[in-house]
C-alpha cells in the first residue's frame, strides 16, 4: 500500500524488507549445507531400508564407539533414519529429505521464499497423509507407515471406524488435488479432449504427408504452444519451480503462406508473412495468479465498509419530490406566449419540462419564423419576462426548438442522498464517478472525472461552490475504496475542507514530514504541486516500463501480477487535487503555482492525477489562457457579470442563474443546466466520522519528497558573488527584524531587482527565512552581534 516514495528513484522498491535477512554469502553457505544435509538424509534413509533389521539391535548402544552399524552413514544414519522412518512417518519421511534439499536450492539461488513456504506446508501434509495411508493399508508393516502412521490410523479408527477413515483419507486427497494441483473436472475434460485432438491431428498430418503430391501451397505449422493443454497438465508444479524471468520466452514463429499465381506459373511467387500473436500472458504471472489470485489493492483494508446512504439526510422525506404547479405552468406559458407575440413571434407548440429548480419551456415557432430572429431578441425577451434566472437557448442544440428556462417559484432541493442512491450512480461503470446533481428533466447527472480530465469551478461567493466540492468528494467517497483514490486538499479558507481531516489516513495524500494533510498555507501548495509533478514523472516512468498507455491498463497489468514490485511497480491510486480559492493562490504565489498546475493539467490525464480547481474570482488573470486550455470541463455557479460568465464558459448564461446550486456544466461545447446536489456540513461530518472510525493505513499516502527553495538548494550563492551592500543590507534587516525587499529598497535606495537579489543572498546565508507569499520573510538572526559572528565565520 502507499509507502513513502523516494523522489528521484522511481525504481526503488516501496516494500520494507523483513528484519531477518541473510547476506548473499550466508545464503550460499546455508543453501549448500541444506542440500548436503538433505542428501545425507536421503542416503541414510535408503540405506536404512536395507539394513534396518540388522541395525535395530544396536540402536540402544549408539554411544558405544566399538559398535558397528550397516547403514552407509553409520551410527548417525541408523539413528536418524530410525527416528524419522521407524518411529516417525514411515517411508513418507523421504519427503523430509526432499524438502531439505529443495530448501537448500532455494537459499543457494535466492529464489522466492513464499513458494518455499508453500512447498513445506504441502510437503508436510502429504507426508502425514501418506503415513496414515500406509498405516491404514499396511498396519503390520511398521516401515511403511511408521509409528506415527500406525498410531494415527489407530486413533482415527477408534473414533471414525473403518469407513470413516477411508472417507476422510479420500476427502483429504481431493482437497490436495483441488487446492494444490488446481485440478478441476473441466481441466480433466480439457486434457482428455486436447489429447484426443492431438492424436487426431497427428494422424491427419501423417496421412497428409503421405498423400500430398504437389507443393502448390507450402504451409509451415506455427510452433505455437498449446497453452490450454499446458495449463491442464495436473502434475505441473507451480510455485516450486519459478521460471527464470530473464530467460527470453520462445516466440511463436510467424505463419508463412507462399502464394503462387494460378494463371501464370512462371510468375514470381510471393511470400505472405502474418505474425502470430504473441502469447501475451507470460507464464510466471499466470502461475502467480493461479497460486495467489489477482492482486487485490484493497486487501490491506479488506474489512473497510463503504458509508451507507442512511448517513445522508433525506430532504424530501415528507412527500418530497418535484411538485407540478399547474397554475404556475399556465401563468408562465401565457407570459411567454404574450411576450413573444409582442415581437411578432407566433408559437405553434409549447412543451414544458419541470426540473428541480427551473422549468424548460420548449417552443416550436410557427412556420416561417427564423430562429435567428428569436436569437437576436434574446435579451429583450428575457427582460420582458422579467424574472431572475431566465435563460433562453435558441435553438436547443440538436433539436431545432427554442428553450426558455424559467425558475420555479418553489425550487426543490436535490438531496445528495437521492443522487447517490440512484441506479445511475450505483451502476456507473466509471473510474471516478461524480454525481453532480439533476438535469432539467430531473435525471441524475453522473460524470466521470477521469474522462474530463480536470474540472474548473467558478461562481460568486455564496452560490454553492463549497457545496458542489463537497458533493464531488462525497460521490468519490461513496464509490471508491481508500486504496483506489487519494485526495490532496488545498483550502486557503481553512474552514471549508477541515472535516476531511478525519479521513487523512484513509483517503488523503501529503508530503512526507508534514503535520497536516489538508493544506491551508499557500507556500506549502507550491511544494505539494512540485511533488505532484515528481509523482507524475515517476508514474510516466512506470507506465513506460510496463509498456502501457494509461493508469487503467497499468493497474490491470499490475493486478494480473505481470509487473514486479521489486522493480518499483506498485498499484497506482487515482490522485485528485482539489484547490478551493484558486484566485487566492494565484494572487500570492503567481507563476510559482501556475507553472506546475499547467504542467499537471497538460500531462497528468493518462496517469490518474486529476485537478479540480474552484475560484470565486473568475477573472482572466486567475483563469489564464493556459489553464483554460487544459480545463475543458467547467462548472459555473451564478456569477455577477456577463464578463465573468464568458471567462468561465466562453459564453454568457452563468450571470442569469439563480444561485443556491443552480449551475451550468460544460465538457466542451454544449451547456447543461443542472441543479447541484445538496450535502450539508453535518452530513459530510457523519460520513467522514464513519470512515474515520474504521481501521486505516498507518499514515496518509506519501507523495514524493520535494525539497523546495527553503532548503537552500536553489540558492547556493558563492560568497564572492555577494552584493557590495550585502553586509549593510543584512544589518538593516536584522535591526528592523523584517525580511522584505521593499525595506531594502527604501533604506538603501535600491532598485527592485537588486533588492530582490540581495534578499536571495541573505536567504542563502541563512539570515532570512524562505519566501512566505505576501508576508515578510522571517529574520533568522536576532541581533547585530550574532550577525557579525555569523558573517565572520
Ligand atoms: N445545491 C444546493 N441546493 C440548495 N442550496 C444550496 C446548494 N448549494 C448551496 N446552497 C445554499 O447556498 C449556501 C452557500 O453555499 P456555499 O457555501 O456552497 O457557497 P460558496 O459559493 O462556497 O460560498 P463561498 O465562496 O463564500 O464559500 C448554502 O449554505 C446553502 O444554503
Amino acid at each position: 500500500m502507499p509507502k513513502k516514495k523516494a523522489s528521484q528513484k522511481p525504481k526503488q522498491s516501496r516494500f520494507t524488507k523483513p528484519s531477518f535477512t541473510l547476506s548473499p554469502k550466508n545464503k550460499i553457505i546455508l543453501g549448500s549445507f541444506l542440500v548436503l544435509f538433505g542428501l545425507a538424509l536421503l542416503i541414510a534413509f535408503i540405506s536404512f531400508l536395507f539394513n534396518w533389521q540388522a541395525d535395530q539391535s544396536v540402536l540402544g548402544q549408539l554411544g558405544d564407539r566399538e559398535v558397528k552399524t550397516q547403514n552407509l552413514l553409520s551410527k548417525f544414519g541408523a539413528g536418524i533414519s530410525n527416528f524419522f522412518i521407524y518411529e516417525g512417518f514411515g517411508i513418507a519421511a523421504f519427503a523430509l529429505a526432499i524438502l531439505t534439499i529443495t530448501s537448500g536450492i532455494y537459499f543457494f539461488f535466492n529464489l522466492n521464499k513464499q513458494a518455499l513456504k508453500n512447498f513445506w506446508f504441502w510437503g508436510v501434509l502429504v507426508m502425514i497423509w501418506l503415513s496414515v495411508f500406509f498405516g491404514f493399508f499396511a498396519p503390520s508393516n511398521s516401515l511403511l507407515g511408521g509409528t506415527v502412521g500406525y498410531e494415527m490410523n489407530d486413533y482415527l479408527q477408534d473414533y471414525l471406524g473403518f469407513t470413516g477413515t477411508v472417507l476422510l483419507l479420500t476427502f483429504l486427497l481431493v482437497v490436495y488435488m483441488v487446492a494444490r494441483l488446481k485440478l478441476t473436472p473441466e481441466k480433466i475434460l480439457i486434457y482428455f479432449r486436447n489429447t484426443k485432438k492431438d492424436i487426431k491431428e497427428d494422424f491427419k498430418n501423417y496421412s497428409d504427408t503421405t498423400e500430398s503430391t504437389s507443393g502448390e501451397t507450402a504451409y509451415t505449422e506455427p510452433l505455437e504452444e498449446d497453452l490450454d493443454h499446458a495449463s491442464a497438465e495436473p502434475s505441473e508444479e507451480i510455485s516450486e519451480e519459478p521460471e527464470d524471468e530473464s530467460q527470453p520466452q520462445p516466440q511463436p514463429a510467424p505463419e508463412k503462406i507462399v502464394i503462387k499465381s494460378q494463371e501464370n506459373p512462371d510468375d514470381v511467387e510471393m511470400e505472405v508473412e502474418t505474425a502470430v500473436e504473441e502469447a501475451v500472458e507470460d507464464k510466471l504471472s499466470k502461475k502467480l495468479v493461479e497460486d495467489y489470485g489477482e492482486f487485490d489493492p484493497t486487501l490491506e483494508l479488506k474489512n473497510y465498509q463503504f458509508p451507507t446512504v442512511e448517513l445522508l439526510k433525506d430532504y424530501n422525506a415528507n412527500g418530497g419530490g418535484i411538485t407540478i404547479n399547474q397554475e404556475e405552468l399556465e401563468e408562465n406559458k401565457n407570459r411567454i406566449v404574450d411576450t413573444l407575440k409582442n415581437y411578432k413571434i407566433d408559437i405553434a407548440q409549447i412543451k414544458a419540462t419541470v426540473g428541480p429548480t427551473v422549468t424548460l419551456y420548449e417552443i416550436i415557432p410557427e412556420a416561417g419564423i427564423r430562429i435567428s430572429k428569436i436569437k437576436s431578441l434574446e435579451d429583450d425577451i428575457a427582460l420582458s419576462l422579467s424574472a431572475l434566472g431566465i435563460r433562453i437557448i435558441a435553438p436547443i442544440p440538436g433539436k431545432g426548438t427554442i428553450g426558455i428556462e424559467v425558475p420555479n417559484k418553489n425550487a426543490t432541493m436535490v438531496s445528495m442522498r437521492s443522487v447517490i442512491a440512484s441506479p445511475k450512480f450505483q451502476h456507473a461503470e466509471m473510474e471516478l464517478p461524480m454525481a453532480l446533481g439533476k438535469t432539467i428533466s430531473n435525471e441524475t447527472f453522473v460524470v466521470d472525472l477521469a474522462k474530463m480530465p480536470h474540472l474548473l469551478m467558478a461562481g460568486a461567493t455564496g452560490q454553492g461552490k463549497s457545496v458542489g466540492l463537497n458533493a464531488i468528494l462525497t460521490s468519490l467517497l461513496y464509490s471508491k475504496h481508500p486504496a483506489e483514490v487519494k485526495f490532496i486538499l488545498v483550502d486557503p479558507k481553512k474552514v471549508e475542507l477541515t472535516l476531511f481531516n478525519k479521513i487523512e489516513r484513509h483517503y488523503l495524500a501529503k508530503l512526507p514530514d508534514t503535520e497536516e494533510a489538508i493544506i491551508t498555507d499557500n507556500t506549502k501548495v507550491i511544494n505539494t504541486l512540485n511533488s505532484l509533478c515528481i509523482e507524475m514523472d515517476d508514474r510516466y516512468e512506470l507506465l513506460k516500463d510496463a509498456m502501457v498507455r494509461n493508469i487503467k491498463e497499468y493497474n490491470t497489468k499490475f493486478k494480473a501480477r505481470k509487473l514486479n514490485p521489486e522493480n518499483g511497480h506498485r498499484f497506482l491510486p487515482y490522485i485528485v487535487l482539489v484547490v478551493d480559492e484558486f484566485a487566492d493562490l494565484i494572487m500570492t504565489a503567481g507563476k510559482e503555482v501556475e507553472a506546475p498546475i499547467a504542467r499537471l493539467a497538460q500531462l497528468a490525464r493518462a496517469i490518474g492525477i486529476h485537478l479540480i480547481i474552484a475560484t470565486q474570482r473568475p477573472s482572466v488573470n486567475v483563469i489564464t489562457g493556459i489553464i483554460k486550455a487544459n480545463f475543458p470541463a467547467r462548472i459555473a455557479f451564478r456569477v455577477t457579470s456577463k464578463i465573468d460568465s464568458r471567462t468561465i464558459l466562453d459564453s454568457q448564461g452563468a450571470d442569469q442563474l439563480i444561485g443556491k446550486g443552480d449551475m451550468l456544466f460544460t465538457q466542451g461545447n454544449t451547456l447543461l443546466r443542472l441543479q447541484c446536489a445538496f450535502v450539508d456540513t453535518p452530513e459530510v461530518e457523519k460520513i467522514t466520522e464513519y470512515i474515520g472510525s474504521q481501521k486505516a493505513y498507518a499514515d496518509a499516502y506519501q507523495l514524493p519528497e520535494y525539497s523546495g527553495e527553503e532548503s537552500g538548494t536553489g540558492l547556493d550563492i558563492d560568497v564572492s558573488e555577494r552584493d557590495k551592500l550585502f553586509r549593510e543590507a543584512a544589518e538593516v534587516i536584522v535591526l528592523a527584524q523584517q525580511g522584505s525587499a521593499s525595506l531594502l529598497q527604501r533604506k538603501l535606495k535600491l532598485g527592485y531587482n537588486r533588492a530582490g537579489r540581495i534578499i536571495d543572498q541573505l536567504e542563502a546565508a541563512g539570515i532570512v527565512g524562505p519566501f512566505e507569499g505576501s508576508k515578510a520573510r522571517q529574520v533568522m538572526v536576532q541581533d547585530l552581534e550574532s550577525l557579525n559572528r555569523l558573517l565572520d565565520e
